[in-house]
């Protein structure tokens, strides 16, 4: 076949192609109505995986797991949105590896509000004038994200699931050749995280500006020439600025866990969930033992366990952040919960990813 018949094949897949999209996007109003009447929610990450873990495997073709992934999420974020219309609160600027987070699950059609700090999305989200907050809940090189936790402690407010995302940089920039690059900007972190990449091409000759965000760095660079950025992706994209080298990381197992938040929406159960609890364990010798021992005979696996400071009055008392294997409906867990009682806060049970 030649370029203009291989050309003519495609056109008609994607006439067919987009015919069963809407088909299936009439299957979807109607689920959004049944949704409606029995006023349960629109976004259900598990049947979503279970979606995607049934095509890879029924997959007899070559595409990737990842890129069965990534055009399904893009369909459900399209289908949900159809449902209804969902505001998406992260921690912004635009272009900042949480928006990049938000977008992953969210796609390209959702509206997308970004805040200046963990607080205001917690704020937001409280008082529905958005239905979802995305916020960094731990990176595995730098740990956990105290404020996030701290929010998760004060507030009414559930995790409906964990995005767990590679963090990656590029050097971003309008230059074709690095002689000409003098000047790269930058957030501090971003800098400490390319160091080898920076000493092996530009030794000591170019000056390293910091800024607040990497998309602020990329928004720079876009704007003068003879600077780049060290930037995600995404932030390269959104000021049209070429990327010159990617996963310029010193590390590249360097990953960042993050949590989608919305108000009293708790999911069903799935075939391999996770639950995060706030436990005030009792202040007394053997508290933290006994409690975890009931784990131990229940059965159930820890798989983070923090403690954070309970800021009441001058004391120096504790929460513990917990996340455990299973749902919170599973009759181990339930044991737990009516041991303690108030003793425990559910934060929600959610499809694992990490
Ligand atoms: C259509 C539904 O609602 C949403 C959209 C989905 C889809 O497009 O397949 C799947 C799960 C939900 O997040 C559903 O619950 O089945």
């Amino acid at each position: 076949m030649n370029l203009d018949q291989l050309r003519e094949r495609i056109d008609e897949i994607d006439a067919k192609l987009l015919e069963l999209l809407n088909q299936r996007m009439e299957v979807v109003h109607e689920v959004g109505a049944l949704k409606r009447t029995s006023k349960t929610v629109i976004y259900r990450p598990e049947r979503e995986k279970f979606i995607i873990d049934r095509l890879y495997k029924l997959n007899k073709g070559g595409l990737t797991r990842a890129a069965i992934e990534a055009i399904f999420l893009e369909i459900f974020s399209v289908s949900r949105h159809f449902e209804l219309p969902e505001r998406v609160a992260y921690l912004g600027p635009e272009g900042s590896f949480t928006h990049q987070a938000a977008e992953s699950r969210f796609g390209a059609v959702s509206e997308y509000v970004a805040l200046n700090n963990i607080k205001q999305i917690f704020d937001s989200v409280e008082t529905e004038r958005v239905r979802f907050g995305v916020v960094p809940i731990e990176n595995n090189q730098e740990g956990s994200v105290a404020e996030t936790i701290d929010q998760l402690c004060e507030r009414d407010i559930k995790i409906v699931a964990e995005v767990p995302m590679s963090i990656h940089f590029t050097l971003s920039g309008l230059e074709d050749r690095l002689e000409k690059i003098h000047t790269i900007y930058s957030k501090d972190i971003a800098f400490r995280q390319c160091k080898n990449f920076l000493e092996n091409y530009f030794g000591d000759r170019v000056n390293l500006v910091e800024v607040a965000s990497t998309s602020k760095a990329a928004k720079l660079a876009s704007e003068e020439e003879g600077a780049a950025a060290i930037c995600s992706h995404i932030a390269a994209k959104l000021y049209n600025l070429p990327v010159l080298f990617e996963n310029i990381e010193d590390s590249k197992s360097n990953r960042t866990r993050f949590f989608i938040i919305s108000k009293n929406i708790v999911n069903q159960k799935s075939d391999n969930d996770k639950t995060t609890i706030l436990a005030k364990i009792k202040d007394e010798p053997g508290g933290l033992v006994e409690f975890l021992n009931d784990f131990k005979r229940e059965k159930i696996n820890l798989c983070k366990l923090e403690s954070r400071p309970a800021r009441i009055k001058a004391s120096f008392k504790y929460f513990f952040l917990i996340d455990f294997e299973g749902h919170y409906t599973d009759l181990n867990a339930q044991r737990i919960f009516e041991k303690y009682g108030e003793r425990i806060t559910f934060l929600g049970s959610y499809v694992r990813m990490v």
